[in-house]
């Protein structure tokens, strides 16, 4: 996968080091719902991209956050999971991290420390949730404590993908803390990168300042 991951336009990770976009990623065991919270998330602009060839769904979005657009792409696997580990360019460049369980399945939820781990090798720093999907089947579950999330410090949502609940909340505030994070990253590398295209932007305002500068000289009637 990786090998190919530059040559596909929907996969190009540079694309994440433009200011307005936010690559969130979606980790859990096989069958936990991580696609249908998404669906259910984006039910009115539902158009995945389904790149079967790379065990990839990528999900579009565009969010408001302040007064700003930003395009959200958010990254699903298709089958990935099963060998629990995923390849190391789903987390390439993530900007944060919803790690779901299914309430109905104690191993799912028993799991998440593996993939907390994984998460934490490629990406120590990314804002990430925990959310306990299919409250649905069965209500009482949200009386109990699921003290996974409280130990590592992470928000915990109790959700359902069948009937919404707090399905929009998640998705909002994790959009919000991504966007946070890529304006204030508290990874090293992150911080270097964000330095450079920061630098980047700058000089090709410069640029595109001086080259107008020019014209307007070349043609005074444009100034
Ligand atoms: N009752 C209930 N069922 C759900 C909910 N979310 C998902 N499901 C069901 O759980 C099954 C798995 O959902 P998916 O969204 O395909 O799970 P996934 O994590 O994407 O699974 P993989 O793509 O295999 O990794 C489906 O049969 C869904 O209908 C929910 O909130 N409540
Ligand atoms: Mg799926």
């Amino acid at each position: 996968m990786a090998d190919h991951i530059g040559c596909i336009p929907e996969l190009d990770q540079k694309k994440y080091d433009a200011r307005e976009q936010v690559k969130i990623i979606c980790l859990g065991d096989s069958a936990v719902g991580k696609s249908k919270l998404m669906e259910r998330f984006l039910m009115d602009e539902f158009r995945p991209q389904q790149l079967s060839t790379y065990a990839l769904t990528l999900y579009k979005h565009t969010a408001n956050v302040g007064n700003k657009t930003v395009a959200v792409d958010f990254w699903d696997t298709a089958g990935q999971e099963r060998f629990q580990s995923m390849h190391p360019s789903y987390y390439h460049k993530a900007h944060a991290c919803i790690m779901v369980f299914d309430v109905q399945r104690k191993i799912t939820y028993k799991n998440l420390a593996n993939w907390y781990k994984e998460l934490r090798e490629y990406r120590p720093e990314i804002p990430c949730c925990v959310v306990a999907n299919k409250i649905d089947a069965d209500l009482k579950v949200t009386q109990r404590s699921f003290s996974f999330a409280k130990k590592q410090g992470l928000p915990f949502y109790f959700v359902s993908a069948a009937d919404g609940t707090n399905v929009v909340k998640m998705f909002r505030e994790m959009i919000n803390r991504a966007v946070d994070y890529k304006q204030n990253p508290s990874d090293f590398m992150d911080e270097v990168l964000e330095e450079l295209e920061n630098f980047d932007l700058e000089k090709k305002e410069e640029n595109s300042e001086a080259e107008e500068d020019e014209l307007k000289a070349e043609s005074p009637e444009l100034a």
